[in-house]
């Protein structure tokens, strides 16, 4: 009977750099996509490789935390994995992972963090290559774009792509050879498969995966987010509510609503400025919230509200909000009134509103061609409808 040996296997993940590109406060790796940041969902996809060994390469001072997301990746396999503190360069934090190997390992894969949704098929692909071929694998995908050579913004020459490819990670070599090519290594390159072949080592190609990009941009972790969304968009259920305020005019001073000052329009009476719009949207949100409504929060015994404008109310909603757990997904407001006129400053009553309430919120008016109070010219009516959804 032939024995086939299991090869011992080590990946390496460098997950070292500031993610200049990305421009979020932390370094990519620790960034979130959805629930778990770029980190644990790379180490969700190696902690499915068949591997011996596991070095996570960190920026300084970020040690702990990538024993965190290893222990939640790896479970009560975490003893396969190393962290150690990366360097200035993607090479060096390489070559600090392969200074960390076990002395038995012969295989070794480099992996980006930033490659965070490589499907498994890919490592499986580039293992069984590696210890077929003796020679170093890459994963590849076709270019997609018409390439041009050019200087400056000036092209200068069509370039065929037909015999080019795009490299992905992870890439695989055999030990000892990358270890070597790693210690003799004069220039930077941006690939370990450029680095083996600069050493004069062969490089094969294997199938990569279109889910294996690189998460360099906002537009990149926005496509990570997309497509990780389905199986989260199941699990949300979304909760509407609505509201409904009216105020007669009458009140002391200019009036104030959906946000604004419309200086020689009659005020509106109340206990704070009378704002229906403002209030109307209140009572939406703190329903769909399930938090009650306006008076439950704002009520005339809150001295501390008398006469407070709309838009410090919903300033208060939107927190109270996000103490409950819930984030606002958008609001649709309609005011019923002869004046003022809302059509002349609609954006502006939207922006105001939108802003103070951290979401989305649409303005809409009409009249009721003379009937009831609001058609009597009496007060202002406002009807709103509110979707807010659970963060967790
Ligand atoms: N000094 C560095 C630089 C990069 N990397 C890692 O190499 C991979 C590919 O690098 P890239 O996506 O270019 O990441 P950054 O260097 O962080 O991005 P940027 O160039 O935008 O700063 C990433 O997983 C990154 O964490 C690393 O370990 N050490
Ligand atoms: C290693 C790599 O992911 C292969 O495509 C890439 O070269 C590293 O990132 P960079 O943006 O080129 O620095």
């Amino acid at each position: 009977m032939n024995i086939i040996p299991v090869p011992r296997v080590a990946v390496i993940v460098v997950a070292a750099g500031s993610g200049t590109r990305l421009g979020a406060s932390a370094p990519k790796a620790f960034v979130g996509i959805d629930e778990h940041s770029i980190l644990r969902h790379a180490l969700d996809g190696v902690a499915s490789a068949p591997s011996a060994q596991v070095v996570v390469v960190v920026p300084a001072g970020r040690e702990g935390d990538a024993r965190t997301e290893a222990e939640a990746a790896f479970g009560d396999r975490s003893d396969l994995v190393s962290v150690v503190t990366g360097g200035e360069t993607r090479q060096r934090s390489v070559a600090a992972g392969l200074a960390a190997l076990w002395a038995d390992v012969e295989c070794v894969l480099v992996h980006d963090a930033a490659r965070a949704l490589t499907p498994p098929a890919v490592f499986a692909r580039v293992i069984d290559e590696v210890m077929r071929s003796r020679a170093g694998v890459v994963p590849a995908r076709p270019v997609v774009d018409t390439l041009k050579r050019v200087d400056g913004a000036v092209v200068t020459a069509a370039v065929d792509r037909s015999p080019l490819v795009a490299a992905q990670t992870p890439q695989g070599f055999p030990r000892e050879l990358l270890a070597t090519a790693y210690a003799d290594a004069v220039d930077e390159h941006t690939d370990d498969a450029a680095l083996f072949a600069a050493a004069g080592h062969r490089v094969r190609t294997v199938a990569g995966d279109d889910l294996s990009f690189k998460i360099t941009t906002p537009a990149d972790l926005d496509r990570a987010r997309h497509l990780l969304t389905p199986s989260r968009a199941a699990s949300v259920v979304p909760r509407i509510g609505t509201g409904t305020d009216v105020h007669a005019f009458g009140g002391d001073g200019p009036l104030r609503l959906a946000g604004l000052e419309w200086p020689g329009e009659s005020g509106l009476s109340g206990h704070s400025d009378g704002d229906a719009v403002a209030h109307a949207i209140v009572d939406a949100v703190l329903a769909a919230a399930g938090l009650g409504d306006i008076g439950t929060h704002f009520g005339v015994d809150r001295p501390e509200y008398a006469g407070a404008t709309g838009t410090v109310f919903l300033r208060r909603v939107r927190d109270l909000v996000a103490e409950a757990g819930y984030a606002i997904g958008n609001v649709s407001v309609q005011v019923q009134a002869n004046r003022p006129r809302m059509a002349g400053r609609r954006v502006e009553a939207e922006s105001v509103l939108s802003d103070a309430l951290g979401a989305p919120v649409a303005v809409s008016a009409t009249t009721t061609d003379g009937l009831g109070f609001t058609g009597a010219g009496d007060g202002v009516q406002a009807t709103a409808v509110a979707l807010v959804y659970p963060l967790r």
